[in-house]
């Protein structure tokens, strides 16, 4: 199953009444990738296996994302929320719960994904984006990296950022992503 993925406004609200849902397409024009794996199956094990070694991801670890299990939980959940992007993809694979991941389109608006169990999605370098949870208030991600992981979250503005022009020429030039989605 896709996950919806629907606009939202500046603070996350529902805008549209009813919600209309976007096509993946959407996302795979301003360059994130989906995946979706059953984390209770061993097949999706060794299609993990398979991502992580094509895609480099040597680094794996676990974030749980609620009150009890998560240190500084307020000030992680509020940074979380805020308007930033990485000089890195950012990968995640939802192993149990569920949550929002919001990325700006190319009209700047907000895109909300609702990513649950068994989903993975790549958000590419540069590209602003924030995460929250839903109402269920718990998510537990298994965080990918190449190399030595570096979390730093740059906040809005970054124009200047390599990482940041690179990724608006991609998503203007067209068919960028589209290639490497594939
Ligand atoms: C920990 S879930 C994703 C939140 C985020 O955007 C980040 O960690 O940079
Ligand atoms: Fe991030």
């Amino acid at each position: 199953m896709a996950p919806q993925v629907w606009i939202v406004g500046e603070n996350g609200e529902d805008i549209q009444e009813p919600k209309e849902f976007l096509p993946l397409s959407k996302l795979e024009d301003i360059g994130v990738l989906y995946w979706h794996l059953d984390p209770k199956k061993s097949e999706s094990e060794e299609e993990l296996a398979k991502i992580r070694k094509e895609r480099g991801y040597s680094y794996m670890d676990l974030i749980e994302i609620c009150p009890d299990k998560l240190e500084n939980y307020e000030e992680k959940v509020k940074n979380f929320f805020r308007e930033h992007m990485h000089a890195d993809e950012e990968i995640r694979y939802c192993l149990e719960g569920s949550g929002y991941f919001d990325v700006r389109d190319k009209d700047d608006r907000w895109i909300r994904i609702w990513i649950r169990e068994g989903d993975m999605i790549i958000l590419p370098a540069g590209i602003y984006h924030r995460f929250t949870v839903d109402s269920a208030n718990y998510a537990k991600l298994m965080r990918l990296f190449i190399g030595e992981p570096v979390w730093a979250a740059l906040n809005r503005p970054q124009e200047d950022h390599p990482a940041r022009q690179e990724y608006v020429k991609n998503v203007s030039g067209g068919t960028g992503f589209a290639l490497a989605a594939h």
